[in-house]
C-alpha cells in the first residue's frame, strides 16, 4: 500500500500529523497495518500499538493502559479498536504523536461499526440496563468526523483487496517556515532565554515570569496541551535561580515537570554556567555553582505544600491536577506560578478555574495571565488535531457572553435534550458539553460518549432565545429553535435494583453507576437503599455570565416537577463547600452523609443530599437522617476532625431533623457552670456536643451565634481542637479570650436550649 508512505512524507514535510483508518476485519486489519508501517520510514522504537494483540514488534499497551502514552512524543501509533473503542484511548494516541507521524486506526468496516457493540458499551451499561440498552451515536459521529476530515485516509480492507475510501492527502502549499521570535523591547531575563523560545507565545509566557523577581507576584499561564508552557517555566526557572532565588518546582508528577528542567539544564549549559546537579538519569535538583547561586528543586505536591526551606518562587506545573487545597498552601510563598492544561487530548480540566480562581484573586498576590495557544510539536493548522477536537469534542465551549447576558429564570425555557436532539444540533452538543467542561474538574472523551450512548443518563437544560437581531444563523438541517443553553444537568437514574444485585452491593461488589444506592447501602449498610428510585443529578453547571440570577435553582425546580411522580428522590453527592451545600438546601436536598475522606480530586469531604419524592423516599431518608445524627458528633472528632468549619456548619443546616440534646439534669449543671467560669468543658465534652449540634442543624434562633461563635464551637466543642490552635485561627488575641467567647456562646446555648422545660 503506498499510500501509507505518501501520507508520512506530507506529514513530515508540513510538519502535520495524518490518519489512516483500516476497515475490515481484525487480521486482515492487521497485517495491513504491518505492511503500511513497513513502507514508512518510521522505526518500531517510535511506534506504539494500543489493543489486545501483538501483531506489530513495538511496545504495547491495553487501551486502558493508554495513559503510558501520556506526554510522550511519538511517531505512530497504531490503536487497535476491533474488541472495543475506548474514546480517551484515542484522544491519548492523537495526542502522543508529534507532527510527521501518523495515528493509524483498525476498526471494524465501518457502515457497520456503530451497530456494533463492543467492550466498552459494556461499561456503559449501569445496571438495571444492559448492553443492548447502550446507543451507539458516539461511533456513528465518529465515523461522519473521519469522513469529513481533512488529513484522515480511510482503507476498507476485504478478500477483494483494498478500496481506498479517501486518500487523506490535502497537499497543502508549500509554507514559509515560522520565523523565530524576537526577544521583548524590555526585558530583565537576558536574550539568550528569549532565542531558546519557540513561538512568539512562548516568549510573552517567559516574559510574563519576569514578574516573579518580586515577592507578592502570581502568575498564571493557561495552555492546550504541547504549547510549550512548561519549557516556558523551565527557561523562567532557569533565570530565577541564575539570580539568587530558590525555586521549588511541583507537579502531579515528575514527568509533567521533566521537561522543565531540561530547559532549565540547556540554558545553563549555553550560558557555560556550572550547576550542581542531583546524581541521577533525571536530576531533580539543579544548584548554580556560583557564589549567590539560587537553586531548582522538584518536589511532589505533598512535600511541596510544607514549602520545605523557605522557596523565593514556587512553580506548579499542571495545576489542574491538584486539589484546590494544595494550591491554597502554595500561595504562602512570596511568589508563585501555575501553568495549566485547558484542552488535552485525555480531556479537559478546568478544576483550576472552578474553584481556585477566586480564591487566588482574594489572595495578597498581584495576579498576572496569560494564554499559549500556538502549537509546537506541529503545524499551527495541522488537520489532525482539527479532527479531534472535533470528533472528541475537546474544545466545545459554553456560548459566548453578549448571547447570554440578560438572560433571567423569566427568559428561559426547559428542555429535555435527547441523544438524537443533540446529534441533529452541533451547536447545541457543543453549548451543552462546553458547559459541563467549563464547571467540572475534569471532562474527558469518555464522557462524550457516556453523555451520548449511556442509556442511564439524560440531559436537561435552560436556553435562553435569542433576539432575532442577535441569533446566530442555523444551518439547514438544525433542528434547534435557536435557544443558547445558559445552564444544564446530568441526570443518572440509580436504585430499583433487584435482590441479586443488591445483596452483592451490600456485600461490597462494585456495581455500575448507581452511586447514592452504593454509598447508603454498602458504607451505610443499609441494603433496602437500592430498592427505591432516584435520578441524581451528576452534574449542574450555570453559564459563569449569569450566575447567582436563580437559573440553576429554576433548572432544579423543573427537573423536581418532571420527575417528582415518578421517582422516589432526587439526589446529589459532590464536594462540600459551604456555599454548594447551602445552594443545595435551598433547593430542598437534606443532607444524609458527609464522607470521611476527601475527593481526590477537589480535595473536598462530599456530601450526600436527598430530596424525597415519594413515600418509600421519605423513609429512606428519615432512617438515614436519623443514623447520620446519631453518628456525626463521633465522626467530626476523629475522620473529619479537619473538616472546614463553615462546611461542617452548612452540612448541618441542610439536615431534616431536630436533634433534642436530651440533657440530665447533672450535665444541666455542667454546662450552666461554664458561663461562670464555675464548670469545663473537658470534664464532659458530651453534653456540650449535643447541645452544639442541636443548634447547628434546627437553631431556635438562627442568628443568636455569630458565625464566628459557631466556627468556635465547631472546631473546639465537635472537633476538640486545642484552645490554643482555636485561638489562633479564629483571630482571638489570647486563649483566655477564646475561652471567654466560648463561655458566651454557651450562655447563649443554655438559655436557648435548657431553660425550656425546666
Ligand atoms: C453534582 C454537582 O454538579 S455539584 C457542583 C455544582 N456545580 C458547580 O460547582 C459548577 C460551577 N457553579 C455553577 O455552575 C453554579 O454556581 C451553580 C450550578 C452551583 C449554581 O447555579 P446558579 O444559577 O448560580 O444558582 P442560583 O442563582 O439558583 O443560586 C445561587 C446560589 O448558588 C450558590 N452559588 C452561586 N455561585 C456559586 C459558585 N460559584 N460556587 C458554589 N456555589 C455557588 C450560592 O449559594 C448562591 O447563592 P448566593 O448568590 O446568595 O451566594
Ligand atoms: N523552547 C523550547 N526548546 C526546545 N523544545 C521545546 C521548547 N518548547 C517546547 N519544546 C518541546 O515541545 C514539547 C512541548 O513542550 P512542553 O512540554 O513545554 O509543553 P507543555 O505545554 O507543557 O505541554 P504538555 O502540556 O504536553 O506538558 C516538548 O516536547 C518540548 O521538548
Amino acid at each position: 500500500m503506498e499510500l501509507a508512505g505518501e501520507l508520512r512524507a506530507e506529514a513530515r514535510r508540513t510538519g502535520e500529523r495524518r490518519v489512516l483508518v483500516l476497515a475490515g476485519e481484525p487480521e486482515r486489519t492487521r497485517d495491513r497495518a504491518v505492511d503500511a508501517l513497513a513502507e514508512t520510514d518510521i522505526p518500531l522504537t517510535e511506534t506504539r500499538l494500543l489493543g489486545p494483540a501483538s501483531f506489530l514488534d513495538c511496545e504495547r499497551h491495553e487501551q486502558s493502559r493508554a495513559s503510558e502514552l501520556l506526554g510522550r512524543t511519538l511517531s505512530a501509533v497504531v490503536l487497535d479498536a476491533h474488541a472495543e473503542l475506548r474514546p480517551n484511548a484515542l484522544g491519548t494516541a492523537v495526542g502522543a504523536v508529534d507532527g510527521g507521524g501518523l495515528v493509524v486506526l483498525l476498526t471494524p468496516p465501518l457502515s457497520a461499526w456503530p451497530d456494533r457493540r463492543d467492550a466498552f458499551d459494556g461499561a456503559l451499561a449501569v445496571p438495571p440496563f444492559d448492553r443492548d440498552d447502550v446507543t451507539g451515536h458516539f461511533r456513528r459521529r465518529l465515523v461522519e468526523t473521519l469522513r469529513a476530515h481533512r488529513g484522515v485516509a480511510i482503507v476498507a480492507v476485504d478478500a477483494r483487496g483494498d478500496t481506498v475510501e479517501q486518500r487523506g492527502l490535502t497537499d497543502p502549499a508549500p509554507r514559509l517556515p515560522r520565523p523565530p521570535p524576537r526577544p521583548p523591547a524590555d526585558h530583565a531575563f537576558d536574550a539568550a532565554t528569549y532565542e531558546a523560545c519557540r513561538t512568539d507565545d512562548q516568549r510573552d509566557a517567559v516574559r510574563a515570569f519576569e514578574a516573579l523577581t518580586e515577592p507578592g507576584r502570581a502568575v498564571v499561564v493557561e495552555a492546550d496541551r504541547g504549547r510549550g508552557k512548561s519549557s516556558a517555566a523551565g527557561l523562567a526557572a532557569a533565570n530565577l535561580a541564575l539570580r539568587g532565588r530558590d525555586v521549588l518546582v511541583t507537579a502531579p508528577q515528575y514527568r509533567s515537570a521533566a521537561e522543565l528542567f531540561a530547559r532549565a539544564s540547556e540554558l545553563f549549559e549555553t550560558r557555560g554556567v556550572a550547576v550542581d546537579a542531583e546524581p541521577a538519569a533525571e536530576p531533580q535538583r539543579l544548584t548554580v555553582a556560583a557564589e549567590g547561586g539560587g537553586r531548582l528543586r522538584y518536589l511532589p505536591p505533598g512535600r511541596a505544600v510544607d514549602l520545605p526551606d523557605e522557596p523565593d518562587v514556587v512553580v506548579v506545573d499542571e495545576a489542574a491536577a491538584l486539589p484546590v487545597r494544595r494550591l491554597e498552601a502554595m500561595l504562602d510563598a512570596p511568589s508563585v506560578a501555575f501553568t495549566t492544561t485547558v484542552h488535552g487530548y485525555e480531556g479537559a480540566g478546568r478544576g483550576f478555574s472552578v474553584r481556585f480562581r477566586d480564591r487566588l484573586a482574594e489572595s495578597d498576590h498581584a495576579v498576572t495571565e496569560l494564554t499559549m495557544t500556538t502549537p509546537i510539536r506541529y503545524a499551527d493548522a495541522d488537520p489532525v488535531e482539527v479532527w479531534a477536537f472535533r470528533a472528541l469534542l475537546l474544545d466545545a465551549r459554553p456560548p459566548v457572553e453578549p448571547l447570554v447576558a440578560d438572560t433571567t429564570p423569566e427568559s428561559v425555557t426547559y428542555r429535555r435534550l435527547s441523544a438524537t436532539d443533540l446529534l441533529a444540533d452541533e451547536h447545541l452538543l457543543r453549548e451543552v458539553f462546553g458547559l459541563l467542561v467549563l464547571a467540572h474538574y475534569r471532562t474527558e472523551p469518555t464522557d462524550l460518549a457516556r453523555l451520548l450512548d449511556a442509556p442511564n443518563l439524560e440531559v436537561r437544560a435552560l436556553t435562553h432565545d435569542v433576539e432575532p437581531s442577535t441569533a446566530r444563523r442555523w444551518s439547514p438541517e438544525s433542528r434547534s429553535d435557536g435557544g443558547h443553553v445558559v445552564a444544564v444537568a446530568l441526570l443518572a437514574r440509580e436504585g430499583a435494583l433487584d435482590a441479586e444485585t443488591r445483596r452483592r452491593m451490600y456485600d461490597g461488589e462494585r456495581v455500575r453507576g448507581n452511586m447514592l444506592p452504593d454509598v447508603l447501602s454498602t458504607q451505610l449498610r443499609d441494603e433496602a437503599a437500592g430498592v427505591p428510585v432516584g435520578r441524581r443529578v451528576l452534574r449542574i453547571a450555570t453559564h459563569d455570565a449569569v450566575r447567582s440570577r436563580g437559573l440553576g435553582s429554576h433548572l432544579l425546580s423543573e427537573v423536581r416537577a418532571e420527575f417528582a411522580d415518578a421517582v422516589d428522590w432526587l439526589g446529589v453527592g459532590f464536594g462540600a463547600t459551604p456555599r454548594l451545600a447551602r445552594f443545595w438546601r435551598r433547593n430542598g436536598y437534606r443532607t444524609l452523609h458527609l464522607s470521611t475522606s476527601r475527593n481526590d480530586r477537589s480535595g473536598e469531604y462530599s456530601a450526600v443530599m436527598l430530596d424525597p419524592c415519594s413515600a418509600a423516599g421519605r423513609e429512606l431518608a428519615t432512617r438515614h437522617t436519623g443514623w447520620f445524627c446519631d453518628r456525626i458528633v463521633a465522626t467530626l472528632t476523629d475522620a473529619l476532625s479537619d473538616a472546614d468549619p463553615d462546611v461542617v456548619r452548612a452540612v448541618l443546616r441542610a439536615v431534616d431533623a431536630a436533634p433534642d440534646p436530651d440533657l440530665s439534669p447533672w450535665e444541666r449543671r455542667l454546662v450552666a457552670g461554664v458561663p461562670t467560669g464555675a464548670a469545663i468543658l473537658d470534664t464532659d465534652p458530651d453534653p456540650f456536643r449535643r447541645l452544639t449540634l442541636a443548634h447547628l442543624v434546627a437553631p431556635a434562633d438562627p442568628a443568636a451565634l455569630s458565625d464566628r461563635e459557631e466556627r468556635l464551637l465547631v472546631r473546639k466543642v465537635l472537633q476538640a481542637r486545642p484552645w490554643g490552635e482555636v485561638a489562633d485561627e479564629l483571630a482571638f488575641v489570647s486563649q483566655r479570650e477564646c475561652k471567654r467567647a466560648f463561655a458566651s456562646a454557651v450562655e447563649t446555648l443554655t438559655r436557648l436550649y435548657c431553660e425550656r422545660g425546666t
